[in-house]
């Protein structure tokens, strides 16, 4: 039993590879039984729990007697239709047997790009919660395009989670955990405990998964990303054992309420829980670490498949301090757990970056993302854009970027071409991906008065009707130390701008 003197959230994503057969793709009941009973067992221990189901084309295909995905996207589409209808059925039977009320929830990216609709979802969420239901969440295969997708459940498991503040989002996969490579084709990776910063993260998941998933390793570590930045701990761990996330949950709020007593001191300055000082938060992780290292040699042979099961060695990163811990080595089953950050990004914020679909990029200085990212925020204003990419209409989303460099992309590539053979004259851009924003203004129009002055605006365009390209409270921004690494695109333009 998860003991906890308040209730938790708790977020479970199932992937295809844990639900039916990479082969056959027969339902695996066993595991799906089990996890129902885990589940209820949240249920009744007073915490709220949604799951995030893959399944529905690996259940549809079985259905139709199918080999394998049909490459046309409409085929994809019919046999998610009919594999869904099944796999809730299947979900719905067995929580029943429990007395379990269930609720099938289908989303799609477009369906929360609108803030009402967010809205609407997470109040349905929040209904279904308090009612006592577990809502079971799937993409809507049938609409989704490539466009309007979330491409994946992990993803989509790592929004949900943000959008409930949820306290825990478990990826229950194929492996016990992160490991530095892919463990099915290198027996001599290395589990990694403990991320708590997934962008310095340092792991080779660039190799497909099972032959049913869809995302491997890489998406699971994008969706960790959006979870922790909401405040959301986030575990990967295996799912053919789903009790042991009682363990987890249990070990993980023990280490939680360690870290929020305060420490007695003789100091005559109050001591901060160690989750608001940051170099004690790194000790603490560091010491966590220390303790998991121990107990992996220890505790983890019931949840160690027979591929992995001479996993002993855990990885630590060598660059962060490891201090000793005299706290006693709990049993907890192998998993990977990604610290929440201590300033989640939530609700508005939350949506404005996860939510939104950019439909393209304001380039801005760093002045600008000074003034837009300091405690008393300003709007953006037309003087800090210095540049102008994609296509887009007013109150849509765009990428903020601070530009670092441009270089001509001639010194980068001499031989590079348009499609119809035309060298390209354009520029190659080293910039760094720091949040999202809805303009007031369309692409055509920021161009004309980008770097300008606010007082000029209006002589510039045919209307103004406000000095700022995008408010404040239409501004959102990534944690500081999560920003994407710098990176190269070549930006196809006339050549003649900057
Ligand atoms: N660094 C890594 N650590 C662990 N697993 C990895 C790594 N890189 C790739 N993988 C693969 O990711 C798979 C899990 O992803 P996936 O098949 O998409 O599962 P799911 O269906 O549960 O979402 C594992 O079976 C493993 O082969
Ligand atoms: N929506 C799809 C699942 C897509 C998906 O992300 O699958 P997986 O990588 O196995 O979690 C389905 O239900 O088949």
């Amino acid at each position: 039993m998860v003991r906890s003197t308040r209730q938790l959230t708790i977020v479970i994503k199932l992937g295809t590879s844990s639900i039916c057969d990479e082969k056959t793709h027969e339902p695996l009941i066993s595991n799906l039984s089990l996890l129902v009973e885990t589940a209820v067992k949240l249920r009744r221990d007073g915490h709220r729990v949604i799951l995030v189901s893959s399944g529905a084309i690996g259940i549809g295909l079985r259905k139709l007697g199918l080999e394998k995905r049909p490459k046309l996207l409409s085929k994809c589409q019919a046999i998610a239709a009919i594999g869904q209808c099944e796999l809730v059925a299947l979900w719905d039977k067995l929580f029943s047997l429990l007395g379990q009320p269930v609720a099938q929830v289908l989303l799609t990216r477009n369906d929360i790009v609108d803030r009402q609709q967010y809205i609407n979802a997470a109040n349905t969420f929040s209904e279904l919660l308090s009612m006592g239901v577990i809502p079971i969440v799937n993409e809507n295969d049938t609409l989704a395009v490539s466009e309007i997708k979330f491409g994946d459940n992990d993803t989509l498991s790592g929004i949900t989670a943000g959008m409930v503040n949820a306290d825990y989002l478990f990826l229950m996969t194929d492996v016990d955990c992160l490991y530095d490579k892919n463990p099915r084709l290198h027996p001599d990776a290395k589990p990694i405990m403990v991320v708590d910063d997934v962008s310095s993260l340092q792991a080779d998941v660039s190799t497909a998964g099972s032959a049913v998933g869809t995302g491997g390793m890489a998406t699971k570590l994008i969706a960790a990303k959006l979870a922790t930045s909401a405040g959301v701990t986030t575990i990967i761990t295996r799912s053919s054992i789903p009790a042991n996330i009682f363990e987890i949950v249990k070990y993980c709020q023990s280490l939680k309420s360690q870290s929020q007593t305060p420490v007695r001191s003789s100091s005559p300055h109050p001591r901060h829980p160690a989750t608001e000082d940051p170099i004690s938060t790194d000790l603490q992780a560091a010491a966590t670490r220390l303790e998991e290292t121990r107990l992996t040699t220890s505790s983890s042979s019931a949840s160690l498949s027979a591929m992995t099961a001479h996993h002993t060695v855990t990885f630590a990163d060598p660059a962060t301090p490891v201090t000793q811990s005299s706290t006693p080595t709990p049993k907890v089953p192998l998993h990977t757990r990604f610290l929440p950050r201590s300033k989640a990004v939530r609700d508005r914020h939350f949506w404005l970056l996860h939510g939104l679909k950019p439909h393209g990029t304001l380039f801005i200085d760093q002045g600008a993302y000074n003034a837009l990212t300091r405690s008393n925020r300003a709007g953006l204003l037309p003087v800090g854009v210095v540049h102008v990419y994609g296509e887009f209409h007013q109150l849509e989303a765009v990428s903020l970027t601070v530009l670092r460099k441009i270089v001509p992309s001639s010194e980068i590539d001499a031989e590079a071409e348009r499609d119809d053979g035309s060298p390209v004259i354009g520029y190659a851009v080293v910039a760094r991906d720091v949040g999202r924003a809805i303009v007031n203004y369309s692409s055509a129009e920021i161009q004309k008065i980008r770097g300008m002055k606010s007082c000029d605006i209006k002589s510039a365009l045919e209307s103004a009707d406000t000095e700022y390209i995008s408010h404040r409270d239409n501004t959102a921004f990534f944690p500081k130390f999560e920003h994407s690494i710098s990176q190269a695109g070549s930006v196809r333009g006339s050549g003649d701008e900057e």
